[in-house]
């Protein structure tokens, strides 16, 4: 069993070096902590693929490397051929770290063979990836790089021990080539790779194997330096305006003005007055054009309707001039707006009120300036730009796959908004350079109108508590997005979440 706290640490290769150098400063033996480590591992080799009864035995290719990550894959091997299986190790390397050579020649001497060539290794059932850990530091080249992508063909699962071998245990980065892993079990700590979108595809199932680092040597080389979190269930859960306070009404459960929708994106409307249902806010007023009205009373019977002349395209043409922001405690805007309603987000950038702005409310700031107005404000701004979008607003800032978390914090600082970069991993930055990974969610979610929702949401939610809790509402929205997301792709298969599916499973994740 995990300490459910290890869960939220996220270390970069350098800071998981440096913590376990202290414990080993500390006094506890390298190979100590290898073989504690590694027996974790087999353990859960164990139960994963257990012994077949039928069968006498289950053939195991072991792939070591000469780092500590081999040594690590050497103790796997023995405790496996001491409980029966078959195991074969492939290891092309003729030196190794001297704990690593240690493990091989026992390893030879109880009869394990030992092979330089992958072919041998063919026909196993199951593969153990114990090549490079955290220590890969340049371009995996041949002859392991073509060993790996021949293991990769034979279509058989392959557990990684700490990462998949070949990606950059920060950016998730392939070097050259890298293992396509159908389990990695991450040891001690999350390393930030696994929140990565680019090594996605090549993790597999994951499962951090925890290993009782002490906390006060996390604490002590993290401390304050450690910006990047990820964000968990129990904390996630937390945000939730749950339980509800027993004497309360209506308008003390927030009101949300709720800005979206044109006669050309009329279904991101509804869907973002759905997201924001879910949230369970007390009050939702809805702008929209004219001609939507109608569609939206059916769709949203509960929601108020302040219906706005529009362009002869269909787009909001202004506010209704009586219109009153602080009858609401948070605005959001932006889903199927068009690009047409400029006024309209400069007067809301205006308001003093808590603004989430989205979609085309995001390409209409991007022609403003973000970093010179958003400064300005006298209420915090969230900002959700998938890559596109948030290249439109911050063009300087580059960014590719490997240092979105880099770009987010530095748009966050720059803008003094909270960022949430979409993505398969979405990342929320504050300003104060703090960064929130969401570990857990399903590219079920890749779907038009799925933002819509988010947008929803997260305004329902943060129209519900004091401007002080906003990144903790943040965090839970987009935690629940994805989990309504993952359960609905359970139940109904990844193609079945079309957004209007999505709002239906908002209430039953968290009855689940
Ligand atoms: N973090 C911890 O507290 C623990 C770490 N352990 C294991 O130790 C691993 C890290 O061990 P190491 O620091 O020895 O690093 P690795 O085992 O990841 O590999 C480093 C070795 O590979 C070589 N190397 C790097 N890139 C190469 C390339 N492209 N081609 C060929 N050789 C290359 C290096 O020169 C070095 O010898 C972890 O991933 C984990 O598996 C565990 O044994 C015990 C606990
Ligand atoms: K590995």
């Amino acid at each position: 069993m995990n300490r459910p706290e290890i869960e939220q640490f996220i270390v970069t290769a350098e800071q998981m070096r440096a913590i376990e150098n202290r414990v080993f400063d500390a006094g506890m033996p390298v190979a100590a902590l290898m073989e504690k480590v590694a027996t974790l591992v087999a353990r859960r080799i164990q139960a994963l693929y257990p012994l077949p009864k039928s069968a006498n035995t289950l053939s195991v290719g072991v792939l070591v490397g000469p780092g500590h990550n081999g040594g690590d894959a050497l103790v796997v091997a023995r405790e496996l051929h001491f409980r029966g299986y078959e195991v074969i190790i492939y290891c092309p390397f003729t030196k190794l770290k001297e704990l690593t050579q240690h493990h091989a020649n026992y390893a030879a001497s109880l009869g394990i063979p030992i092979y330089q060539e992958i072919d041998f290794l063919q026909n196993c059932a199951l593969f153990v990836d114990g090549l490079f850990g955290f220590g890969l530091e340049r371009a995996i080249k041949d002859p392991v790089a073509t060993a790996i992508a021949l293991v990769n063909t034979w279509g058989k699962p392959i557990l990684s021990i700490d990462i998949p071998s070949g990606l950059h245990t920060d950016t998730g980065a392939v070097l050259g080539t890298a293992i396509s892993a159908t389990h990695t079990f991450c040891l001690g700590l999350w390393k930030l790779a696994f929140l990565q979108d680019q090594a996605l595809e090549y993790l597999g199932q994951v499962e951090l194997v925890d290993f009782d680092l002490p906390l006060a040597d996390i604490e002590a080389v993290l401390g304050n330096f450690s910006k990047v979190h990820r964000i968990v269930t129990e904390q996630a859960k937390s945000g939730l305006p749950l339980p509800r306070p027993p004497a309360v009404h209506k308008y003390k459960l927030g009101h949300l003005l709720l800005i979206c929708g044109s006669r050309q994106y009329t279904g991101a409307a509804i869907l973002a007055g759905l997201g924001a249902r879910g949230s369970g806010v007390g009050m939702l007023s809805m702008v929209v054009p004219q001609s939507l009205k109608l569609l939206l009373n059916r769709h949203l019977p509960e929601a108020l309707v302040i219906d706005c002349p529009e362009t002869e395209s269909g787009a909001i043409a202004h506010l209704p001039p009586e219109i009153d922001f602080s009858a609401y405690q948070a605005i959001a805007c932006g889903p199927g707006l068009t690009m047409q309603p400029m006024l309209l987000v400069k007067q809301i950038l205006d308001s003093d009120r808590p603004l989430l702005l989205d979609a085309d409310a995001l390409n209409i700031l991007a022609q403003i300036d973000p970093r010179q107005i958003l400064p300005q404000r006298s209420a915090p701004t969230i900002l959700t730009p998938h890559p596109g979008e948030f290249l439109r607003l911050f063009p300087d800032l580059i960014m590719d796959l490997s240092n979105r978390i880099a770009a987010g914090q530095s748009a966050a600082q720059q803008s003094g908004a909270i960022v949430v970069l979409k993505g398969a991993r979405v990342a929320i930055a504050e300003p104060d350079g703090n960064i929130y990974i969401n570990p857990d969610s399903t590219p079920a979610l890749a779907r038009g109108g799925s933002g819509d929702v988010l947008t929803g949401l997260m305004g329902g939610l943060i129209a519900q508590v004091n401007p002080e809790n906003l990144i903790a509402q943040v965090q839970t929205a987009v935690w629940w997005h994805a989990q309504a997301g993952i359960l609905a792709a359970k139940e109904r298969t990844e193609l079945g979440v079309d957004a209007f599916t999505l709002t239906q499973y908002l209430i039953p994740a968290l009855q689940a």
